[in-house]
């Protein structure tokens, strides 16, 4: 394989940790940062895709690379976490198999943006087949919502999710999305009650005050 990319998305033997000689943690920690550092946030170890938070807005989410890694055999493909999705998509439709992404890590990790990427090249994959559109829509805004009620400020993570979740997206055997459903685990109601400095409550409630006329601020013994 070249060692100089044809394309940005075009993947180098490098990108699979698997190709080490020595396959130590020390070694995979140290290619991980070598590669942060180059700008290549995602590593894939085997079909593990490592992903490392660039906390900024990177270039690489756009209708070019969705389009890129929108193809029916990702392969020699960067990694990329729509990669991920398309790879679990292709396999979904052409294998008629259920798939299944655990997206795990602390928190700030990037597991909620992670998340979201991989429902978008989903939906963006479904739309190049025209399949569903309404619904997609549907979908994507859900996110919003949800986020205003369980997540919160934490000292680690402006927007952390204070809930784990399990999202199901169903498909005809087609592709075409029919349906999606979400499991909410361990919601952290505490929050609503006590909130530790530096931290906040959820998001909702920020919204909501900010959105009363002063006079109802007043009558509800609100700071005006
Ligand atoms: N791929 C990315 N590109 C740009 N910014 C990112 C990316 N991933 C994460 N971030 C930034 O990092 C922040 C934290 O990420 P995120 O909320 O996804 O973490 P998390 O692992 O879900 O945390 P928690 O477990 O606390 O919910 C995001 O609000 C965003 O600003």
């Amino acid at each position: 394989m070249a060692s100089v990319r044809a394309q940005p998305w075009a993947a180098l033997e490098a990108d699979n940790l698997t190709s080490l000689a020595e396959l130590t943690e020390t070694n995979l920690l140290k290619a991980i940062e070598e590669r942060y550092r180059a700008g290549l946030i995602y590593t894939a170890v085997g079909d593990i895709l490592v992903a490392v938070n660039p906390f900024q807005e990177l270039l690489m989410y756009d209708g070019a690379w969705s389009g890129a890694y929108a193809a029916t055999d990702v392969s020699g493909l960067a990694p990329h976490i729509y990669r991920v999705a398309s790879a679990a998509y292709n396999s979904m439709v052409q294998g008629k198999k259920n798939q299944v992404c655990v997206i795990s890590g602390e928190s700030g990790a990037g597991k909620t943006e992670s998340a979201k990427f991989i429902m978008k090249q989903v939906m963006n994959m479904c739309s190049s087949a025209g399949l569903g559109l309404k619904l997609q829509q549907k979908i994507i805004q859900l996110n919003p919502l949800l986020e205003a009620f369980g997540n919160a400020r934490t000292e680690l993570n402006d927007n952390s999710s204070r809930f784990g979740k399990f999202i199901q997206l169903l498909f005809e055997s087609s592709g075409r999305i029919v349906g999606a459903g979400l499991e909410q685990y361990l919601l952290e109601k505490s929050r609503v009650c006590v909130q530790t400095e530096k931290e906040r409550n959820f998001h909702i409630f920020y919204y909501l005050y900010a959105g009363l006329p002063q006079e109802k601020k007043a009558q509800l013994h609100l700071k005006v």
